[in-house]
Parts: structure tokens; sequence; C-alpha cells
């Protein structure tokens, strides 16, 4: 007999439109909240296999450990109407084009009837900020934000914070936290909220060499006796930059911080944020976790054995080599952005980098969580919009006419995921025929003929060119130009 868990295994393998959710024991959430958020789940997701359900509670997958995540489907009562929705509109699409190629453009107000209706341990974690800009003043404002954090983080831990970003928890109007009493988290809020104002002061109005105000924790009016005070090693990474050599922009930054944590840290996950992005659910990298280190997953995506390795002392050999992995002519003639680590050479990175990892096999999970897990910035304005918009489709285009295009790469993609890069590629081209489907109603109102009046020109009853008078105000008798409409009108 199938093991619940290979069962289980199988019918989350084939389900695209399956939903995941990592099984964490959750110690901040109180019963109440999670239980609200099981309900709104219930309503719209339903367990996809009832024997993964079992083997979840029972501790009984293959090793007897138990499952760490758990897959969905949409409700059968949501999906069946939905898709019967989109089928009945497919066939009214087409039902319509067969009828407007046997009826002219005399049938008018039939078209216009239907375009209307129409918790790792914090030593073996490491967190590093590469600065592309190389310049001096990021690098203080970190090591401020060091300062700040060695009293942010073990208050978060010993209140349990949610999110942990500072500007986004004070900006609450009912701060939330968890455990300790009310009147000492009352106290340490206070306490900390000040430093966070007087730690923002600082980086808007830094002072070089000067020893900022922000003191240690120990010397604040702060207990944190029983609280893990370690925090995780920060690195700051800023490589060598050199006219003659191409950046690669982003995915030059990221290479480079790659190979500096590769001698440094060797860890096996690792999270990219851009500098506008932040963490709004701190249990979001844990869940993560969970579909990698589930016992479905785990002998195909790693190798146990593997750890973090703890950074060895900072003697000369050691920061040599560190030097050498980001200076500019480091990946020169290497594999480096072909194979290996982010793709260069075109502007949207992470889509042929997902496209490469998805072409030869991986396959990734969707997994949404109650607090969202990450939340970014947008651009502000219109320029920048339309910037990022240019950049994007330049890019998709660029992936569209290379050796990437999803319809002859990607070995291993599965069909629908071959279908959405194509569509993620090509989507630039579909404006010239949204454009033409937005004016198409537009052009059903021009009739068989067309007058164009023009009211300064006068012609004479001789019609010859030679007697062409100059225009003389309003002409009491007008040329009238006829046009054939030969473009659109009788049949499509
Ligand atoms: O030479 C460069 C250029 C950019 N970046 C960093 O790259 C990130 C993304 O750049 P941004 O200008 O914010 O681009 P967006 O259009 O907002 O980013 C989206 O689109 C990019 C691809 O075009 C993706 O890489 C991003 O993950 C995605 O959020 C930022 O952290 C930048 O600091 C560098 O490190 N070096
Ligand atoms: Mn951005």
């Amino acid at each position: 007999m199938a093991s619940p868990a290979s069962v289980a295994g199988a019918s989350y393998d084939n389900g695209n439109s399956s939903f995941i959710d990592p099984l964490l024991v959750s110690r901040t959430s109180i019963g109440a909240e999670r239980k609200a958020a099981a309900g709104t789940k219930r309503k719209y997701w339903a367990a996809a296999d009832k024997r993964e359900r079992r083997a979840t509670n029972e501790c009984s997958g293959e090793d007897g450990r138990p499952l760490l995540f758990r897959s969905y489907k949409v409700k059968d009562a949501l999906l069946h109407p939905y898709r019967a929705l989109i089928f009945a509109r497919l066939i009214a699409v087409l039902l319509f084009f067969g009828w407007r190629i046997q009826h002219n453009n005399s049938d008018i107000m039939w078209f216009w009837t239907m375009s209307v209706i129409a918790d790792y341990p914090v030593d073996r974690s490491a967190c590093y900020l590469s600065d592309d800009s190389g310049a001096l003043i990021l690098y203080e404002a970190l090591v401020e934000t060091t300062k700040f954090a060695t009293l942010w983080v073990p208050f978060c831990r010993k209140h349990c914070i949610e999110p942990r970003a500072p500007e986004s928890y004070f900006e609450l109007e009912a701060p939330s936290y968890t455990r300790s009493a009310p009147e000492e988290f009352k106290n340490d809020y206070r306490i900390v909220h000040l430093e966070y104002d007087e730690f923002k002061v600082v980086l808007d109005h830094p002072i070089r060499g000067h020893n900022l105000s922000l003191k240690d924790s120990t010397d604040n009016n702060l207990n944190f006796g029983a609280t893990d005070m370690c925090i995780p090693m920060l690195v700051y990474v800023s490589r060598e930059k050199n006219p003659s050599y191409d950046h690669n922009k982003k995915a030059g930054a990221l290479n480079a911080q790659l190979r500096v944590s590769a001698i440094l840290s060797n860890a096996q996950f690792i999270i990219n944020f851009d500098c506008d992005h932040y963490i709004n659910n701190s249990q979001a990298l844990r869940a993560a976790m969970c579909f990698m280190l589930d016992q479905r997953e785990v002998s195909k995506a790693l190798n146990q054995d593997q750890s973090a390795t703890p950074p060895p002392p900072l003697n000369d050999t050691f920061v040599a080599e560190m030097e050498m992995v980001v200076s500019a002519s480091y990946d020169k003639g290497t594999n480096w952005g072909k194979g290996v680590g982010y793709i260069y050479d075109i502007a949207t990175e992470d889509i042929v980098t997902g496209f490469r990892i998805h072409g030869q096999g991986w396959r990734s999970m969707y997994c949404t969580m109650e607090h969202d897990a990450f939340c970014g910035t947008a651009p502000i304005n219109l320029t920048e919009r339309l910037h990022q918009i240019v950049r994007w489709s330049g890019g998709s285009l660029e992936m569209f006419f290379s050796h990437n295009n999803p319809l002859i790469g990607g070995r291993r993609l599965q069909p629908l995921q071959r279908v959405s890069y194509l569509n993620m590629t090509i989507y630039p081209v579909t404006s010239i025929f949204i454009l033409l489907y937005a004016i198409s109603p537009v052009m059903w109102l021009i009739p068989d003929e067309v007058y164009i009046q023009r009211p300064f020109t006068r012609i004479d009853k001789d019609t010859s060119p030679s007697s062409m008078k100059p225009p003389m105000g309003f002409g009491k008798t007008t040329l009238r130009l006829v046009y054939a409409r030969s473009i659109v009108g009788r049949k499509i």
C-alpha cells in the first residue's frame, strides 16, 4: 500500500491551481485570530486530499515526521461556475464573430448592444546589504541601523511584535503585542519609540565621524532579562565598478553578493529584497522553508547534511578573497550570468532567471499568508511608472527574441508554465491588438461614404485646375470630397 505521503504527493503534483499552506506552529498568533483566518480560508479553499490531511495530523509521513505543508484547491462550487462563465464567454465571442462576418455594417445597432455587454538559529542567519552606489554615507547609516537593531530585535522577541519593520509598526494605532504584562510593554514601547525617532533624526542629519546618540540597549531602562539579545551577522557589500567592464546592473550586484555570501556564510536558503521592499510577516521565511524541508521535497531539493558554516576569522587572506570576488572583472569570461547565478544582458533579470530555473525542472509553489508576507513601494508618479513599463516591456521582448524564448527554450517546462511565460514575454505586442480592439467600435460609426466640407475653397463651374482661384471667404459652392470607404466597412 502506498504511504499517505506519497499518495498526497501525487495529488498535489498535478494540481497547478492549488494553494499551499505552511503548517507553522505560530508563537505569535492568538487563538481567535487564527480561527478567523482559518474561517476565511475555508470559505474559498478545500483540502486537496483527505489522506494528506490525515498524514499531517498523524505524523505518519514516510520517515515518521509530520508533514510541513498542506495543499488546498479552490472550492469546486466556486471554480466550476467560473469556468462555465469563461466557456460561455468564449462561445459568445465566437458566435459574434461568425455573425459579424455574415452581416455588414448596416446592422450597426446590434453591434453597439453587443459591445456594451461585452525559527532559524540567529547565529546561522546573516543579513547582507548590497550598496551598488558605494556611498560611504550608506555604510554609516547601516552602522547606525545596527545600533538601533540591538534594541529593536530583543524588543520584537520579547513582545512578539508584528510587523517587524519599525516604520510600519509605529504607524499602527493599536500596536499589537503578546505575552508580557501591559505595563511593561507600555514602558518598553515608549522607550523604543523614542529611540526610533532619534534614530530617524540621525539618519536625516548625519554627522561624519560622530558617534551618535544611540546607546546600547543595556544603557536603557529596558529589562531584556530572559530575552535572547543576539542579532544576525550583518554584512555590507559594495562591489567594484570599472568603466571597462559591464556591471550588469542588479544581476551583477546580486551575483557579487552571492559569491561573498558563499565565502562568509554559505547558507542553504537565500531570500532577496529590493531596496524598496520589506518583510511584513516575520514568519514568511520559515513558511517558505516548510516547502523545501518537507519530506516530500527534501530528497529532491537539497542535501540535508549541508548546513550554514560559521564565518571564519577575518584574516588578510580571507579579506583578499572576498575583495577578489567583488572585483569588476571577476565574472568576465566565466559562466556567471549565463548559466550560473542571475542572468545578464537583459533588463528583466528576474523573469529570465526564473525561466531558466523552471526550465531545468525546478518547481515553484504559490503560498499566501494571512498577514501579507512582503510589502514594497511602487512608482509614485507617471514618469517613473512609464519608465518602469518601458524597461519591463523591453526586457520581455528581449527575452522573446532570444534563445530564452518560451516556445523553444526551457526543456522541462510544463505546458501551462510555457503558456504563462509566453504571455509574459509577448505582452508588449498585444498592446497593438488592444488598441485596435479599443478603436474598432468607433470604426463602425463611419458610414459608407464620408463627406468632408472645405469651407474656404471656392470652385468655379469650369473645374479645370487652371481656373482654380485662391480662396475667397466662404464660398457659395463648396468642393465636396467623397471618399469611398475601403478599409473598414462591409466585411470584416
Ligand atoms: O544597477 C543596479 C540597478 C538596480 N539595482 C537594484 O535592483 C533593485 C530593483 O530595481 P528597481 O529600480 O527598484 O526596479 P523595479 O522595477 O522596482 O523592480 C522590479 O523589476 C525588476 C526587473 O526589472 C526586478 O529585478 C525587481 O525585483 C522588481 O521588483 C533595487 O533594489 C536596486 O537597488 C542595483 O543593485 N544595481
Ligand atoms: Mn522597485
